[in-house]
């Protein structure tokens, strides 16, 4: 099962606490504004321990965060399975050696870098952000990662917009996510 709406009762308050802004940034665009459920520690908190308990025995030794947004969820999850975790950030942020991995997005292109040295080949990763869109992102994020030898064991996103398809993106691997935005 690669989402749990229905079937846990903190999904609803999580749910409903995700803002949906229309026409940002874009004409068109249903922006999901994850900033409002931050406002409710109670939905955050249990943002994170479903992540948590979904990955504390899976032997995850890395935590992948995308920049901007999976460096709010990223690391509490990270910290709570004994895991690393590594922020995969936009082009030039990083200040030491990169590999880096352009990509398309669902309102433009981007690029995302990793220091090298950060993940050892072999490690199990987890990749983290707070939304999947066409899965170009993710897409780029696993590629970072198995191009230095690590093993993606999943995606995990808060929510995922089903219309556009980026699950089918990732190469039957697998995608965890919470809710579902239906009306793109
Ligand atoms: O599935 P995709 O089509 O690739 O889109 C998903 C990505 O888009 C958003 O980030 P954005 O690129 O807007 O960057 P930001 O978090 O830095 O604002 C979101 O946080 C994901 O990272
Ligand atoms: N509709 C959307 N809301 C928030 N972030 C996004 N990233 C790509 N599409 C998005």
């Amino acid at each position: 099962m690669s989402s749990q709406t229905d079937q846990d009762p903190r999904l609803h308050a999580i749910k409903t606490n995700i803002r949906v802004v229309p026409n940002f940034p874009k004409p068109g665009i249903m922006f999901q504004d994850i900033t409002t459920l931050l406002l409710d520690p109670k939905a955050f908190k249990d943002t994170i321990d479903l992540f948590v308990e979904r990955y504390k025995a899976k032997n995850i030794s890395v935590v992948a965060g995308i920049e901007a947004r999976g460096f709010i969820f990223g690391p509490p999850i990270a910290l709570a399975i004994g895991a690393k975790f590594v922020p995969l950030r936009k082009p030039k942020k990083l200040p030491g050696k990169v590999i880096s991995q352009e990509y398309t997005l669902e309102y433009g292109s981007d690029c995302l870098e990793m220091h090298v040295g950060a993940v050892e080949p072999g490690e199990r990763a987890l990749v983290v952000d707070d939304l999947i869109a066409t899965g170009g992102t993710l897409c780029a994020a696993m590629d970072l990662l198995e191009r230095v030898g690590a093993e993606v064991v999943e995606c995990a996103c808060v929510i995922e917009l089903p219309e556009l398809k980026g699950r089918e993106r990732l190469n039957g691997k697998p995608l965890y996510v919470l809710v579902e935005y239906l009306e793109i």
